[in-house]
């Protein structure tokens, strides 16, 4: 048996700050998995260092099944994101591990590949309704299928989705919480106009999408998905917050918009209400906030009775050590949808160099054994852990709103 004798967590900030847990077995061989949630980095790390890595010293790394259920059950504490993402680390590393040992790509180990490769979407994003069209016919130009689109809202001083730079986008941008401000009302104006450019210039063989990111009411996102529905959306994403699952089914009423939501979601419980009463399209959760391949592939087991299937979170703040986790668990399961895919800096890049490739709207894995990712620690090194939050976000009047 490979017996785990070491595990370490590296922070590191090429340009943002990661997270990685490297798990080592007796024989050498060693594991990676992403534990950054993005503003809590440090909770993660020390919920590992201190509580995990303690209990997996002398297990047998190929038991990944056993010890998830160890570390769910036997916390007695469940769920939540803090201690959903430290299991996802440790299950994507035991996942690594075991496709090296085996000499296979992870996916060939979840059953082998279900389509020839992963469609992934890029974001579009601009001040204006022109900016973002403009950077939606490059990314169109560079061979994307899916685009999302995101503008400022004429107004507002910053909008979610609206980066500085066209490529990268980072939303923890301050060593305490930027604050935003935001109307519902202008934000309800703008957007059909945003998708009416879209379809002009993009025209129809593109899928466009468009994140909500859990501002609306309810009967606010049914108006906005009724005023989208002429031009096709391939789905409105976190329309409403979803501590209410409840909340959907009246957004269900009002429109044939599809429905995508999860991102912050961290197990089967927080869906189990959309899926089974069919009230969503496709289900967000990723593998390193929804407690690895393990959980997040019954997640995807449970959507694919309801014909809902997957999206999976992608943006910068997921490492490529996700990146490449998520892409095994898209090639692999039955249900996929769409992968999103917000490209990380040169930087990041080179800490954690990888196998994963994308061409023409497409991703695909690699084949290396394993996820086929690694963390470079010298370069690792060189880069301090800096703090920095996620906005906060206001109404005009000062009241506090969903950020
Ligand atoms: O990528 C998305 O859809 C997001 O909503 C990005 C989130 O704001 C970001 O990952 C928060 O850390
Ligand atoms: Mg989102």
């Amino acid at each position: 048996m490979p017996k785990i004798v070491n595990a370490r967590v590296i922070v590191t900030c090429p340009g943002r700050n990661f997270v990685t847990l490297k798990i080592e077995c007796d024989d050498g061989t060693t594991g990676v998995g992403d534990a950054t949630l993005n503003g809590r980095e440090l909770s993660v790390a020390s919920y590992l260092t201190d509580h995990v890595i303690p209990c997996l010293i002398g297990r047998d790394a190929h038991r990944i099944e056993d010890i998830w259920q160890y570390l769910y059950k036997g916390a007695y504490w469940r769920r939540g994101p803090v201690t959903m993402t430290a299991i996802a680390a440790v299950d994507m590393a035991l996942w690594d591990i075991k496709g090296k040992l085996a000499g296979l790509p992870v996916y060939q180990l979840l059953g082998g590949a279900s389509r020839e490769g992963v469609m992934v979407y890029g974001h579009a994003n601009g001040t204006t309704i022109e900016d973002t069209i403009e950077a939606a016919l490059d990314y169109q130009r560079q061979g994307y299928k899916a685009i999302r689109v995101q503008c400022g809202v004429p107004g507002m001083p910053s909008t979610y989705g609206v980066s500085k730079d066209r490529y990268f986008y980072e939303p923890a941008d301050a060593d305490l919480p930027t604050e935003n401000v935001w109307s519902t009302s202008k934000y309800l104006r703008i957007v059909p106009e945003l998708f009416e450019a879209a379809r002009g210039a993009l025209g129809w063989d593109v899928h466009l999408l468009h994140d909500i990111h859990h501002r609306l009411t309810p009967i606010e996102a049914g108006r906005l998905g009724k005023d989208l529905e002429p031009y096709r959306p391939f789905w409105l994403e976190d329309a409403t917050p979803a501590e209410n699952q409840e909340a959907f089914r009246l957004i269900r009423q009002h429109t044939t918009a599809p429905l995508a939501v999860g991102e912050i979601f961290n197990s089967i419980w927080d869906v189990k209400d959309l899926i089974q009463n069919q009230l969503i399209d496709y289900v967000r959760a990723t593998v390193v906030h929804a407690g690895g391949i393990t959980h997040l592939r019954r997640i995807a087991a449970l959507a694919d009775l309801y014909q809902i299937r997957t999206g999976c979170h992608g943006a910068t703040d997921l490492s490529p050590v996700c990146m490449a986790a998520a892409l095994h668990f898209d090639l692999s399961v039955p249900n996929f949808g769409v992968q999103e895919y917000m490209r990380h800096t040169p930087e990041t890049d080179a800490v954690f160099p990888h196998a994963y490739s994308f061409a023409d709207g497409m991703m695909h894995p690699g084949d290396a054994p394993g996820l086929g990712v690694d963390i470079d620690e010298e370069l690792a090194a060189g880069y301090d852990y800096k703090r920095a939050f996620l906005p906060v976000n206001r109404l005009e009047d000062g009241t506090m709103h969903s950020w």
